[in-house]
């Protein structure tokens, strides 16, 4: 389904889970900043109406897109966020740079979700003219930051349930006297 066909702003109020603990990093690209304040209006918005504290999100920008890769891995690295939303907009120039930036913030940010435990959300627009992204940022096609926004409560969610399995999962292994971690070991269960 083609964005003309979804608006990007609309979600279902009751498939969100409960984000008043969750704590969100927001990376925000500034080129093309008329759009990407936008795309961060939409992300603060939805984040903050999902009961969110103001307090629990942290902002950083760097300069380009393709900085959207470096910033978000160090703010995962550095800061105690349960999801970070990377938020660029590229928009297709004279030249093929449109074709290597857009390549190449995509596979960074799949590599950080692959070699991380922090879910990254990708919140970049990738777009054939401005128009295409002043309807996607806050305009008749919705705001991709909202999206975002959705995406990386849902994410963090996803996170915080497995890792809750998993200690219980080894709970039950060290009940039934099935497994033995040792003091120190990175299985060892956190008070
Ligand atoms: N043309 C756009 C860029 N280009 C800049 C790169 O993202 C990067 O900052 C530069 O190559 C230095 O490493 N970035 C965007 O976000 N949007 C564009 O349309
Ligand atoms: C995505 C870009 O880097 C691009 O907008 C730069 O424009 P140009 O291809 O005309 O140099």
């Amino acid at each position: 389904m083609a964005t003309v066909n979804k608006n990007l702003s609309e979600y279902d109020k009751n498939s969100i889970p409960n984000a008043k603990d969750f704590r969100f990093g927001i990376v925000v690209s500034e080129w093309n900043d008329s759009i990407t304040e936008g795309l961060y209006k939409g992300a603060i918005e939805a984040l903050l109406e999902n009961q969110v504290p103001s307090q629990h999100i942290i902002r950083w920008n760097v300069p380009g897109s393709f900085e959207l890769i470096y910033g978000s891995k160090k703010m995962l690295q550095t800061q105690n966020v349960d999801a970070v939303i990377a938020i660029g907009c590229v928009i297709q120039g004279q030249t093929k740079h449109f074709d290597f930036v857009c390549e190449g913030v995509t596979q960074g940010i799949k590599d950080l979700n692959v070699q991380t435990d922090i879910p990254v959300i990708f919140c970049v627009l990738t777009d054939n003219t401005m128009q295409q992204s002043i309807d996607r940022s806050g305009g008749i096609h919705g705001n991709k930051g909202t999206e975002a926004a959705i995406a990386a409560i849902k994410m963090a969610y996803i996170r915080q349930q497995a890792s809750l399995s998993h200690q219980i999962d080894n709970q039950h292994l060290l009940s039934a006297g099935a497994i033995q971690i040792e003091e120190g070991s990175p299985l060892e269960l956190k008070e």
